[in-house]
């Protein structure tokens, strides 16, 4: 068996030209969704996938600020630039870059931000929602990888059994919050789990996110089983590769998503998904 491949661009494709539309729809009320994203130091990768996103952005008709700052930036000053996009009305999302320099605080920075403009949905406000199954910015990582599950007809996961590998509060923890929230039988697995392979080998459903190569092989997959690839690493010849051994899971798993061309541009997507609700939410009066 090969699996099929869960195409992350294509669906961004159809999802985005969606957002498109409903940024359109909104012109005549004198609303143009924007998005802030806020850099601060001169990381390589996040100028990268600012600079993606901020595409992403005009790709859609969003208006789109980026804003850059010295690695020395206070913490102080960064809370003041925070305060006065919370407060700007022609913005309906903001995202502060992360990693953050060393001497700013990630924790302080993202409560700072509005929860009603908090597009990543790392504010803990965004996190309790979706623990208590309300209404809230869910994190664009898994919200992204059940956009992918939804696009090959698992919407409900009603009697399937979906392993997470990884357990960060930005992609592990939420992923599992929302398999949950869509019917499925959830393990949480990390470095901690005694025998990976005995959980991986029961799932329908497995998304890796580890950050670390060949965290899954063609032997921890039952086969048939929905393998989503969450990881971002270089392999030895510096080419971008996710924690799935993919060459070797494809020959035994149903379904398979790509690293790169998966669940990297459904990120972006959900982060244009959340900014769009956002200017809808304001347009509404909500
Ligand atoms: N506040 C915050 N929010 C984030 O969402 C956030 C962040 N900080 N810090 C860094 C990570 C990383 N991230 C990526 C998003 C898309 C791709 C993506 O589209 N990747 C392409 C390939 C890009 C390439 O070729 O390098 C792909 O997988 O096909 C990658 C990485 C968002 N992050």
């Amino acid at each position: 068996m090969t699996a099929t491949l869960i195409d992350g661009v294509a669906l961004s494709k159809q999802l985005r030209t969606e957002v498109a539309q409903r940024a359109a729809a909104l012109a005549p009320k004198g609303i143009k969704p924007g998005l802030a994203v806020i850099l601060v130091g001169d990381n390589p990768a996040s100028q990268v996938y600012v600079r993606n996103k901020v595409k992403a952005c005009e790709d859609v008709g969003f208006h789109s600020v980026l804003e850059k700052y010295e690695a020395t930036m206070s913490e102080a000053e960064l809370l003041a630039r925070v305060e006065a996009l919370n407060n700007d009305p022609s913005i309906h999302g903001i995202l502060v870059q992360l990693p953050l320099p060393d001497h700013i605080d990630d924790h302080k920075v993202i409560e700072a931000i509005s929860p009603l403009k908090d597009v990543d949905g790392f504010h803990v406000a965004s996190a309790g929602a979706l623990m208590v199954g309300e209404a809230g910015f869910k994190a664009c990582t898994p919200y992204g990888c059940m956009k992918m599950l939804e696009s090959i007809g698992m919407k409900d996961l009603r009697g399937k059994h979906a392993v997470v590998i990884g357990r960060s509060n930005i992609v592990g923890k939420p992923m599992a919050l929302m398999l949950l929230q869509a019917n499925a039988t959830v393990t949480v697995c990390h470095s901690g789990t005694a025998d990976l392979a005995a959980m991986t080998r029961q799932a329908d459903v497995v998304v890796a996110a580890v950050g670390k190569r060949n965290v899954l092989t063609a032997d921890m997959v039952k086969s048939g089983a929905v393998v989503i690839d969450v990881g971002m690493n270089r392999n030895d010849e510096g080419k971008l590769c996710g924690d799935v051994d993919f060459d070797g899971v494809r020959e035994v798993a149903g379904w398979i998503t790509p690293v790169p061309g998966g669940v990297g541009p459904m990120t972006i997507t959900m982060l244009l998904v959340n900014t769009m609700e956002s200017a809808e939410r304001v347009a509404a009066g909500r």
